[in-house]
This record gives structure tokens, C-alpha cells and sequence, in this order.
């Protein structure tokens, strides 16, 4: 889509959107905390190596047991440090095991990755910060399924510091102006085109896959000789936020499935604070987000830290997965597991 500035600040579409409703102020106001915590983090993302040893491995790992880096760590206390002063009542982290409660008498609750693509930290490629925003219901809040979502979205730190946003009224970019520190959008009402040819998967996997993605893969890489009669394009930034904000803005899918290699049986990403605010803002820009066969945004998480095969993006090459999950497709020899193009 091309992007166009109307001149909409952020805060001006929230107050628009939040006026005279007291929930709908109080996610106003966490979204500004949140977009708070971004400019602070983008500062310091956008000085890369002058401001130290960002990507240095502490002795620590977090609670999907990823070493954590020096910045994870930053962004998560950052991000704890000024929402404590918002209407929230708890923040789940990638980069703690428990909740923080701060005063469960405030009526919200925050699921943050506060850092997104850590292993990119110190190749200068874009990172980010992913957040959900529900309702407090005390110990269950975690367990919500993502329609419950309030409002979603992330921040992209990269050569623009960009977030993207839901409240459930489509999704839309703003882009963080430095000269005033206020975010402008730039792109209104994204639309995901339905068709794509891009596809977005770490290929290094290939061997793990299920049989759904080894098909779907090889008719991809089959290009207009297959059975798509179209040729592919491949992106894989290793950076959710980013590949995702190519697939809203030219379309593409993001492909993170469960595999065959120990740990990966449910893929890498985590239901709660990656999955269902990613799927919540492609649903609002008319894509799709599933595990393979469910709606990501309907599935009950058993805990704050599971994880989720992630499919998401253009409408209909996830429902042709969806197909190939429900049905996988027979191939001739040429593409079968152990055949000419898959050995
Ligand atoms: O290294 P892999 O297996 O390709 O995984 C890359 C994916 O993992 C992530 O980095 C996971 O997020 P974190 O960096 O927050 O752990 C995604 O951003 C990215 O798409
Ligand atoms: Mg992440
Ligand atoms: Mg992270």
C-alpha cells in the first residue's frame, strides 16, 4: 500500500476514538505508555554499538529458556518502569517467568515481547517491541483468548521507528516524527492484499517440517512450472515485526510452524505476546492468522508462556495452507519427502 501522511497524530486518533469511554480512555492512555517506552528504547536501538554491549549474553534465560541478551532485559525493565504508572494491573513478559502485579484494582492488563528478533540485536536489521492489551480479570487474565484483545500492535525499530496498531477499527501505521517525538500515520486502514507471491519461512527447517509445509513449499519453489504457475519470492528477516510489516504493506505470508526438531513441536512463538497481537492486527487489515488448522485468536492459552505455530498474512494463501493442513496434497515423485527436489 502506498504509504500517505493525513497528518492524524497518534494521539489524536486515540481521543477521537476514546472519548467518553472510560475503558477506551484507559487503553488510550496505555497505548501513550506504551509508545513512551518505544521512543525510549528506539533512542537507544538507533545508537547501536555507541551505547554498549547491547547484545551481550547475560547469565540469565528467559522463560522459553532463550539466553537473554543485555537489551532484552533494558526493554523489559523500561517498559515495566513507565507502565507502572498507567491503568495496568499486570504485565506478562517474554523476559520474566511470572506476571508483574502492580495494583489489581486498574482495569487492564499488558502481554509484552519487549524485544523481538533478539538475534538481530547487533546486525543493525530491525527489532521491535509486541504488545496485547486486555481486560484485568484477575489470575485468568494470561489465559484469555486473544478476541479478548482490547487493542494490539508493535513497534518496529528500524530506519523508521514505526508502530502498528489495532483497537479493532482496522489496522494502521504511524511513524515516529523525531523532530516533534509525536507518531503520524502514515499508512490508514492497511489492507493486506489477498494474493501473494511471497512467502516468509526460516528454509534451514525444511527437514522438520510437517508434510503441509513441505507441499506448500515445494509448489512454491515450484514456480510457474508447478502447480501455482506463478513464480516466488523468499524474504526471512528473523525479525517478526519486520517480516510482518512487509506483509502489510505489499502482502506475503509469515510462516512459523511446528516442526519435527526437539522443543518445536508448537514452532517457536509464543501464543500470548507474539501470535495474538500479530494475529489480531493482520485479521484488521483483512489477512488471516491460524496454527495450520485454528483461528490463532481463538484458541485458549494454557499459560502465559506457551507456544503456537504462527501462519499469517494474505487471506488466501493462508487458507490454502489451512486446505493442504486438512487434506495435504499428493505430489509426484518429483516433490514427495525423499523425491528429486525435496532430498
Ligand atoms: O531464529 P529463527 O528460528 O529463524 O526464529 C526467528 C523468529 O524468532 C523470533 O526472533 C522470536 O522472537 P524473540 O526474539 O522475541 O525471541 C521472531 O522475531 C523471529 O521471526
Ligand atoms: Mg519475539
Ligand atoms: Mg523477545
Amino acid at each position: 500500500m502506498t504509504p500517505v501522511s493525513d497528518d492524524t497524530t497518534l494521539d489524536a486518533y486515540l481521543a477521537a476514538w476514546a472519548a467518553n469511554d472510560p475503558t477506551r480512555e484507559a487503553v488510550a492512555r496505555t497505548i501513550g505508555a506504551l509508545t513512551e517506552a518505544g521512543v525510549a528504547i528506539a533512542e537507544i536501538v538507533g545508537r547501536g554499538a555507541l551505547e554498549g554491549a547491547m547484545a551481550a549474553q547475560t547469565d540469565a534465560t528467559n522463560a522459553g529458556g532463550d539466553a537473554q541478551k543485555a537489551l532484552d532485559v533494558r526493554t523489559h525493565d523500561i517498559t515495566v518502569d513507565i507502565l507502572k504508572d498507567s491503568p495496568v494491573a499486570r504485565i506478562g513478559s517474554e523476559e520474566a517467568e511470572d506476571e508483574v502485579v502492580f495494583d489489581d484494582g486498574r482495569p487492564l492488563v499488558v502481554a509484552i515481547d519487549p524485544l523481538d528478533g533478539s538475534s538481530n540485536i547487533e546486525t543493525n536489521v530491525s527489532i521491535g517491541t509486541l504488545f496485547g492489551i486486555l481486560p484485568n480479570v484477575g489470575d485468568a487474565s494470561f489465559t484469555q483468548p486473544g478476541t479478548n484483545q482490547l487493542a494490539a500492535g508493535f513497534i518496529v525499530y528500524g530506519p523508521a521507528t514505526a508502530l502498528v496498531l489495532t483497537v479493532g477499527e482496522g489496522a494502521h501505521a504511524f511513524m515516529l516524527d523525531r523532530a516533534s517525538g509525536r507518531f503520524i500515520r502514515t499508512h490508514a486502514d492497511i489492507k493486506i492484499p489477498p494474493q501473494t507471491k511471497e512467502y516468509a519461512i526460516n528454509a534451514s527447517n525444511q527437514r522438520h517440517w510437517d508434510d503441509a509445509i513441505q507441499a506448500y513449499v515445494a509448489d512454491c519453489l515450484a514456480g510457474a512450472e508447478g502447480p501455482r504457475e506463478k513464480n516466488f519470492n523468499m524474504r526471512w528477516v528473523g525479525s517478526l515485526v519486520a517480516d510482518v510489516f512487509r506483509i502489510l504493506v505489499r502482502g506475503g505470508v509469515y510462516l512459523y510452524p511446528g516442526d519435527a526438531r526437539q522443543g518445536y513441536g508448537s514452532g517457536r512463538l509464543r501464543l500470548v505476546y507474539e501470535c495474538n497481537p500479530i494475529a489480531f492486527v493482520c485479521e484488521q487489515a483483512g489477512g488471516a492468522a491460524t496454527d495450520g488448522q485454528r483461528r490463532i485468536l481463538e484458541i485458549e492459552p494454557a499459560s502465559l508462556h506457551v507456544r503456537s505455530p504462527l501462519l499469517c498474512g494474505s487471506i488466501e494463501e493462508i487458507e490454502r495452507v489451512g486446505r493442504y493442513y486438512a487434506d495435504p496434497p499428493r505430489r509426484s515423485p518429483l516433490f514427495a519427502k525423499r523425491g528429486l527436489f525435496l532430498a
